[in-house]
């Protein structure tokens, strides 16, 4: 196909802003593109190479304004071209500005001296060459290449080829006019081509593969061992709406890391890596985590596909903070220096792939026991015992998610997430299948009226505080001298969860000169000390003499700044459940 034909087609959808029109326009495209209908695909969506492939074409603006000030002219310079984007505010509308004599340009004369009209796949050719372009000299071979194509591009082929370069394209077709095009263009059904992108990452190629061998060449595409996928993600959401939809949620901890997709085949039959990891974003971030590829060797027998979290971990294996992994995520250099500095270790909790089988249909539960049995030493070992195994536990009881929430945050997680045990996997999507639970919103300030000592390595740590607001009214709480008693204050609820072992003996020395009385492992606590909790929901519940229960309370803080007749109030905690 023309350039020039492509960008008139392109100029057509720009000036259109209905849907269907839009999927009319792209799927004429696509029906007319010949051989170059999967770069068409992707040029389209202003994208130069498939999803999965982390080639960029690298170039900063000022390569494409010094490429177009050459091709304007030799009393036009890259600061011109920089001073009319200023005034109009987009490249595409500088470049189609310019008066670059189209085909009568240098660039025109092919090798045999011919004049010819500039193609899709002259453009492509160009520009994966300027990929491929590093090192010293290679600004001005950019330029060069660049100015070559400009040098021969009439006023729309610039408008868009300046726009596709700097992945400017914005002509309002997205990855679903494109499936809706291919879909209607050869006669396949949308979701089919939904799947096949889902796997393969390449719009190119699907097109090609629906046009040349239909619905039966999509459905025999497959995921590819080191091609990325794109990862599934989660929306927010409470412990109350996974239970109200779902018969039982899976439970897992959340990692505080980054996300990895872990490809490895020990099949492959070469002594070339067989061993890749992607980020979130599917970049190639393989050689900044030696561990993850040492891990893989060690561990994988077959070839696998695995969704996980790198985590950063100190010495006893405690994650730190997420700041850490990023020191080591996208190392170039000195890899094995940060290695010593930071460790990471991976943890998987999905498996898309596994010794040959593609299992994103699978429900998550299978998918799980896939990913167990690839990690496991044995058959019959524990879970807890995998190593680099996320556990997963299937419960409806919001006590045991409680339960599960505080270990979390004890082992130093984020918290939890909570699953679909029966959902596929869908790659991409931010669906309702995974929740990740929500950070708290609001916080209150409640007075601690109590607290219970722990038991083994705790039991000279006093922990699950009792929790209670200001029972008064706020006239009352202005006056001076008005005393905060037990008279005055409801109890709301108890707090264990978000609470580190240094944490508690620092609130342990803090309390126990407040002790008033003691039974057993119970005791009461003068109100003096004021905790800030974080909370999912507030409840009505006959277990508090307010008459209302913290659902999921958390430590967030001791509020040293205030006493208890700051604390927040009854009248303010029927305010919120209202909200
Ligand atoms: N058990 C787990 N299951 C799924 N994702 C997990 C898990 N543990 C940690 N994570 C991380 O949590 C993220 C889920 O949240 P989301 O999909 O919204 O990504 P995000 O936008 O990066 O969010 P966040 O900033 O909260 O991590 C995943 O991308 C992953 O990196």
């Amino acid at each position: 196909m023309e350039f020039a034909t492509f960008a008139d087609r392109v100029a057509a959808i720009d000036a259109e802003s209905a849907d269907l029109e839009i999927i009319a326009h792209v799927r004429e495209l696509l029906e007319d593109a010949g051989d170059d209908l999967a770069v068409v695909a992707r040029f389209v969506q202003g994208r130069v190479f498939p999803a999965w492939q982390s080639t960029t074409l690298d170039i900063g603006p000022n390569t494409c304004y010094e490429a177009i000030a050459r091709a304007a002219g030799t009393n036009v310079s890259a600061d011109d071209v920089e001073e009319r984007l200023a005034e109009v505010g987009e490249i595409g509308e500088v470049a189609a500005g310019y008066d670059f004599g189209g085909q009568q340009g240098l660039g025109a004369f092919t090798a045999g001296g011919t004049s010819d009209a500039l193609t899709v796949r002259e453009v492509f050719e160009t520009l994966v060459d300027l990929a491929a372009t590093s090192g010293s000299g290679s600004h001005d071979t950019k330029v060069d290449l660049l100015f070559g194509l400009f040098n021969r591009c009439e006023s729309a082929e610039a408008r868009y080829l300046a726009r596709l370069v700097l992945s400017e394209m914005r002509i309002g077709v997205g990855e679903g006019a494109v499936r809706d095009a291919i879909s209607e263009a050869f006669d396949v059904p949308g979701e089919r081509v939904e799947r096949a992108l889902q796997v393969s990452n390449d719009y190119g190629q699907v097109a090609r593969v629906a046009r040349d061998d239909g619905l039966e060449g999509l459905d025999a595409m497959d995921l590819e061992v080191g091609r990325p996928v794109q990862a599934m993600l989660a929306q927010a959401g409470t412990v109350t709406d996974a239970l109200e939809e779902w018969d039982e949620a899976a439970v897992e901890w959340k990692y505080d890391g980054a996300r990895v997709q872990l490809h490895h085949d020990p099949e492959n039959g070469t002594d070339a890596a067989e061993t890749r990891v992607f980020s979130r974003n599917m970049e190639d971030v393989t050689n900044a985590l030696p561990e993850v590829v040492e891990f893989a060797e060690h561990t994988l027998e077959e070839p696998a596909i695995l969704d996980g979290e790198v985590v950063a971990v100190d010495d006893d294996g405690t994650p730190l903070p997420f700041q850490e992994v990023l020191k080591r995520f996208r190392r170039k250099h000195d890899v094995a220096k940060a290695r010593e500095d930071v460790e990471v270790r991976p943890v998987f909790f999905d498996c898309l792939h596994a010794g040959g089988d593609d299992l994103l249909a699978e429900s998550l539960t299978t998918r799980h026991e896939r990913l167990e049995g690839l990690l496991a030493d044995d058959p019959d070992q524990e879970p807890e015992s995998v190593d680099g195994l996320s556990l997963l536990w299937r419960t409806d009881d919001p006590d045991e998610i409680e339960s599960i929430d505080a270990k979390a945050l004890e082992g130093g997680h984020e918290g939890i997430m909570l699953k679909d045990p029966d959902s596929t996997y869908s790659p991409g999507r931010r669906g309702k299948h995974w929740r990740k639970r929500k950070p708290d919103v609001e916080t209150l300030d409640c007075v601690v009226t109590g607290a219970e000592w722990g038991e083994g390595r705790r039991a000279t740590f006093l922990g699950t505080f009792e929790l209670s607001v200001r029972a008064d009214d706020g006239g009352e709480r202005r006056s001076a001298d008005a005393a905060v008693d037990s008279q005055n204050l409801a109890t709301v609820g108890k707090v264990a969860t978000g609470i580190t072992d240094e944490k508690l003996e620092e609130l342990t020395e803090l309390l126990e000169p407040h002790l008033a009385s003691e039974d057993g492992q119970e005791v009461d606590l003068e109100p003096e000390i004021v905790f800030e909790v974080g909370y999912e929901e507030i409840q009505t519940s006959p277990t508090y003499s307010s008459g209302y229960a913290l659902r999921f309370p958390r430590f967030q803080a001791v509020r040293h700044d205030k006493d208890p007749r700051d604390a927040d109030s009854l009248e303010r905690l029927e305010r919120l459940r209202e909200v």
